[in-house]
């Protein structure tokens, strides 16, 4: 079997006073993947983040990151990562350019092997190579910190919420130059609070809420592992005040003069059944369009769950 790109085993942080950030957990990332890492603020992300990246020392457990045990071979395991922090780090009085070689330098990278000016131009910052990093916009700056952490080309590359405050069109642009990683194989590790783009990104998520994982799954089967699940219906008249009715829907809404709302469980009923019932109560169907679950269903029903 081929060795995870990360690998934690059991891994718990408790903070001086007392803090219980992460509490147990268990969890593997697959080399070439995109990885999510999902939970509410205070959930225990960046503690996990901070102690792959020697930040943070944790108390408990183990970490393994591209086969190197991070308490063993620190260095080879270092080596192997580069963290996109949530802060922004670097010397406001270095130009882009700098800030890289330094960087590299910093990791030992030989200059007939440095890639500064290419890691520039990846991330739309080759016009902003000698102005001073302070100058840089917040949506620069961070592209910079992304261009910074891939200095040692390494396999695994850690974003912790790495667009927020970003614009859109950043972020987008920031997303695809990720892609372009993954594509060449680099695996992805990301936090978010867009669940939108974990879902859209990543090929497996986990969520962590009061330090503790409480899924680890595929993106597609956490998708739906939503329940509600929701069925537009036009039928050929005017609805008045008798809806059509069932104990199969969860809720009815009509939703203008032809059309209704219906929301179902989908372990109880198909979407079949659910328009059978209508046409069983008199209406003929005309239209019908159906809105599957998202993430932040998903996202919304465990976090509840656990709290
Ligand atoms: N240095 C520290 N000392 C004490 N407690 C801390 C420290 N750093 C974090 N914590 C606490 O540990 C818990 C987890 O914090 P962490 O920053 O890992 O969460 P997070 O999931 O990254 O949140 P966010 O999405 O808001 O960044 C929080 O309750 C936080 O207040």
């Amino acid at each position: 079997m081929t060795q995870a790109a990360i690998e934690i085993i059991d891994l718990s942080k408790t903070y001086k006073g007392g803090k219980r950030a992460l509490d147990g957990v268990t969890l593997s990332v697959q080399r070439g993947s995109i990885f999510g890492l999902l939970g509410p603020n205070g959930a225990g992300k960046s503690t996990l983040i901070n102690i792959l990246a020697g930040l943070v020392n944790k108390t408990g457990g183990t970490a393994r990151i591209w086969g190197f045990d991070i308490d063993e071979q620190l260095r080879n395991a270092k080596n192997s990562i580069g963290i996109v922090n949530q802060e922004i780090m670097f010397d406001p009085f270095f130009t882009p350019i700098e800030t890289l070689d330094i960087q590299a330098g910093y990791y030992g990278v030989p200059k007939a092997e440095r890639r500064s000016m290419e890691l520039l131009r990846a991330v739309h910052l080759e016009d902003k190579a000698r102005a001073y990093s302070r100058t840089l916009s917040g949506g620069m700056k961070r592209r910079l910190m992304v261009a910074k952490a891939m200095v040692h080309s390494p396999p695994i590359l850690v974003l912790d919420e790495p667009t927020a405050g970003v614009d859109i069109e950043l972020r987008q642009q920031l997303w695809s130059y990720v892609r372009s990683l993954n594509e060449r194989g680099v695996t992805i590790v990301l936090t978010t609070h867009y669940l939108e783009e974990a879902e859209e990104l990543c090929d497996r998520i986990a969520i962590i809420n009061n330090g503790r994982l409480i899924a680890d799954k595929p993106t597609r089967e956490l998708v739906n592992m939503a329940q509600e699940k929701v069925v537009e219906v036009t039928v050929d008249r005017d609805l008045d005040a008798d809806l059509p009715n069932h104990d199969h829907f969860e809720k009815i809404e009509r939703s203008g003069p032809r059309s209704l709302t219906i929301t179902y469980l989908k372990n109880r009923a198909t979407a079949g059944e659910v328009l059978g019932l209508v046409q069983g109560q008199g209406f003929a169907i005309v239209d019908v369009s159906t809105h599957d679950p998202d993430l932040e269903d998903v996202f919304l029903s465990l976090t509840r769950a656990a709290a």
